[in-house]
């Protein structure tokens, strides 16, 4: 049974070896000095093989042979049942699938991505006819729980799911990456200061731009998740200079989702009859959730909703907290709601958005139509026509309330800015946050 005759499903794996790489006979490979400080080199062979190829597609390994991780250094690897290989050409229904997406999850052990994983690896976001390889970046600390991930994605015999690898360093979990959600941040802890999280965290999202600047698909997409995400998916981009700026989003979503529950329930509709909803600016407690240009059953909020204090003043405040009041109740922050509004981020960029609707996403300002301020991530109305990107929505209206708003959510994302400037490549940082500044979760 030979290599060319089949199609593997898993190729990710390590050879050690010795340090005259010339005498080496191989075909396609990368070098890293890897990780904890270890000199060994360690060669990666790429085998780019797909479930989804022809057998007679399939890239022989020529003289390639698979070896082992030779000790714990190498920790991105093909997961247990993922590095079986597989003869596939009984499999007629394989046939039609599309060619493997590899799709990057940090903060992998987390809860949020606890509910994630198992959405991408079932169909449910990228479709049902989509292998995925899912990639799972973590830390020292948590690679332990990363295995246990891995262990249950392989219990849950997903068809679609043909490669799980775990790693702790992002230029090997990021190579070719075509999706990169980046979850993992340090959460904020009683009496630390937001600038320091914006430092922590900031650190964490430049090495993962440069990373992905480094490894990724040049056309991958980015989501940043990890708090505070905005200022994160600033960094982040700001260290990703070969990627373009337009592919990086910040997650608001989830504000999006719960405005327009809360928008339903005062309605007394359904919350599929809310649309055309826009959260602006920052992931934070100064977000302005949009009931002025909103729908419900395609006609305007105020017209529905008449009790503009309670759209002003409740509405707003419970969206803006809302992330606060669930830590309330449930002892910690929204992870499956948090997961789902992740894939409806997806989700609205792969499929095109339904005519005269528009989504929120944390985008990078580069001429937007509403004069905010250029050079931050700022959430906004997008458009998507399925293919992964997105165009600014232009006709709507910033009256008075709007503006006044906008304007505060603005400055405290300029603030955010100055408080990283050593993290973009911007000289000094100064630190001078409004001292309201919080994240929806906080109180
Ligand atoms: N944008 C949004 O709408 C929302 C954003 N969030 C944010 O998402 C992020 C993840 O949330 P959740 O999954 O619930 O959090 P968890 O605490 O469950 O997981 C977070 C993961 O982040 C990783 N991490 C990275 N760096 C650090 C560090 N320095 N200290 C501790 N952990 C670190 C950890 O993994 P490892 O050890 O492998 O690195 C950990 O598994 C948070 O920043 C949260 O605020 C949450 C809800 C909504
Ligand atoms: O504040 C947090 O960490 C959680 C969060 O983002 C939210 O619930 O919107």
């Amino acid at each position: 049974m030979s290599l060319a005759e089949f199609s593997p499903c898993s190729y990710s794996r390590y050879q050690t070896l010795p340090s005259n790489l010339s005498s080496a006979p191989l075909t396609a490979f990368h070098v890293h000095a890897f990780k904890r400080g270890r000199s060994k080199l360690h060669v990666r062979r790429s085998l780019n093989i797909t479930c989804s190829v022809a057998p007679s597609q399939v890239q022989s390994p020529a003289t390639a042979v698979p070896v082992r991780p030779a000790d714990e250094a190498n920790k991105q690897e093909c997961y247990g049942v993922f590095c079986t290989t597989y003869d596939l050409k009984a499999e007629e229904k394989t046939k039609t699938w599309k060619s493997l997406i590899r799709v990057v999850v940090s903060g992998a052990a987390g809860m949020i991505s606890n509910h994630l994983l198992f959405k991408l690896a079932s169909g449910e976001v990228f479709g049902p006819d989509q292998p995925i390889a899912l990639r799972l970046l973590g830390s020292e600390r948590s690679y332990q729980a990363l295995e246990g991930v891995a262990m249950e994605l392989e219990d849950s015999l997903y068809p679609l799911l043909r490669e799980v690898s775990i790693g702790v360093n992002p230029y090997d979990v990021f190579e070719d990456a075509e999706w990169a959600l980046l979850v993992g941040a340090k959460p904020r802890g009683p009496g630390m200061e937001r600038a320091a999280l914006l430092d922590i965290n900031g650190q964490i999202f430049a090495e993962q731009g440069k990373a992905l600047n480094a490894v990724a698909s040049r056309s991958v997409k980015v989501m940043v998740v990890g708090n505070p995400c905005n200022t994160n998916a600033l960094i982040c981009l700001k260290n990703a200079p070969n990627i373009p700026a337009k592919n990086f989003h910040a997650l608001t979503r989830l504000d999006e989702n719960r405005a327009k529950c809360q928008l339903a329930l005062k309605a007394g509709v359904f919350y599929d009859k809310v649309s055309n909803v826009t959260i602006w600016g920052n992931h934070s407690t100064t977000q302005v959730p949009d009931f002025v240009n909103a729908k419900i059953n395609g006609v305007p909020v105020k017209k529905v909703i008449t009790d503009t204090k309670w759209l002003e003043q409740e509405f707003t405040e419970r969206v803006q907290k809302r992330g606060g009041v669930l830590i309330q109740k449930w002892g910690r922050s929204s992870a499956a709601s948090t997961a789902v509004s992740i894939v409806d981020g997806i989700r609205s960029l792969i499929t095109p958005t339904p005519e005269g609707d528009w989504f929120s996403s944390g985008v990078y300002t580069n001429g937007n139509p509403y004069g905010i301020a250029e050079d931050i991530v700022f959430s906004m109305p997008c458009r998507s026509k399925g293919d992964g990107d997105y165009e600014l929505v232009k006709d709507v209206v910033i009256d008075d309330f709007l503006r006044e708003r906008l304007k505060k959510t603005e400055a405290e994302l300029i603030a955010e800015k100055r408080c990283v400037a050593h993290l973009t490549g911007e000289g000094n940082a100064f630190c001078d946050l409004p001292e309201d500044t919080m994240l929806p979760g906080e109180q």
